[in-house]
């Protein structure tokens, strides 16, 4: 990986940082996207210390602002001539029914809506870079999504379990569309499931109690954030997926998702959707 750059969103926690870490320690330049200057600054000076390689960094970026979002592609769009790897890996669970200034709801567009946008802004980049890819961290969740154009942004119905489930479908809808989209397969889209970990996913559930049971048992039952993160740096650097495009994969092997995240027809409708909703046309 050594002259390649590679974003990772979320790379300051649990299965984000271990994916950093490792690019890092691969020789990549890595770019931690980040909302606080704090929690990027240790992560960055943790992942320097793990692997000796200096050239690790982090940009500020909340999701759930459009205009951050924008103004992180304004910088990375500034300050780097390349962009290798995009790896869309920040996500939330439990925000509850709240708007955001951009209208939206905050977790459709902590988990979807804003790396939409965020990925759209950055196409150039990974174009004239190219071959490059980008990777979207979706979940097995995606599979009790539904799909329904009257209430994509939860303004009819919705429950932290439906958005979280909808926006995991719509990102593994976003990469096929992608796929579709650079149908040369200079820059590749794929989704992943990375498995089950203990990680700061299960902060917001309310009750302290209930959330200490939870975590230790999927410490006890399931991987860590380094297992977690194996399917990401695969994806991230493997020879054997130079060229494949608008797939799901966990355990680094190719997975069926489920039947609405094939849809063609969904994933164009849902692209123009978004397109609208982020305020791009
Ligand atoms: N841990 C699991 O069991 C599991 C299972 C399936 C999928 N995933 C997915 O893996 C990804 C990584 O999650 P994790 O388990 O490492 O959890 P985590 O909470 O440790 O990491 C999530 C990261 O997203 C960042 N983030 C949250 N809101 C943000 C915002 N508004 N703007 C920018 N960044 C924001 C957090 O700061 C953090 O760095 C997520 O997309 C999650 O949905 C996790």
């Amino acid at each position: 990986m050594v002259g390649k750059v590679v974003i990772v969103t979320g790379g300051n926690s649990g299965i984000g940082l271990e994916t950093a870490k490792n690019l890092a320690d691969r020789g990549a330049k890595v770019i931690i996207a980040c909302r606080s200057a704090i929690r990027g600054a240790a992560a960055k000076e943790e992942i320097i210390k793990a692997t000796g390689n200096p050239n690790v960094n982090y940009e500020l970026l909340d999701l759930a602002s459009l205009q951050s979002v924008r103004e992180f592609c304004a910088t990375i769009m500034k300050k780097e001539e390349r962009l290798d790897v995009l790896i869309n890996n920040a996500g939330a669970g439990g925000l509850g029914n709240s708007t955001t200034k951009d209208g939206l709801h905050k977790g459709m567009q902590v988990n979807y809506f804003g790396s939409f946008l965020l990925t759209y802004l950055l196409l150039p980049l990974l174009k004239s870079s190219a071959p490059s890819r980008i990777i979207n961290v979706s979940s097995v969740m995606h599979h009790y999504g539904a799909m329904d154009f009257d209430n994509l942004n939860m303004e009819k119905y919705w429950s932290d379990y439906l958005v979280y489930a909808n926006s995991k479908l719509y990102l593994n809808l976003m990469t096929l569309e992608l796929s579709r989209r650079l149908n040369n397969n200079e820059v590749t889209a794929n989704a992943v499931h990375p498995g089950v970990a203990a990680t700061n996913i299960f902060r917001n559930i309310r009750i302290s109690f209930i959330r200490n049971i939870v975590m230790k048992c999927v410490n006890f039952l399931f991987q860590d954030s380094w297992e977690a993160s194996q399917t990401s740096v695969y994806l991230a650097v493997s020879p054997e997926v130079a060229g494949k495009s608008g797939l799901y994969f966990s355990n680094c092997k190719v997975k069926k998702p489920s039947e609405l995240s094939q849809d063609l027809n969904l994933a164009k409708k849902l692209w123009i959707e978004s397109e609208k909703l982020v305020n791009l046309s």
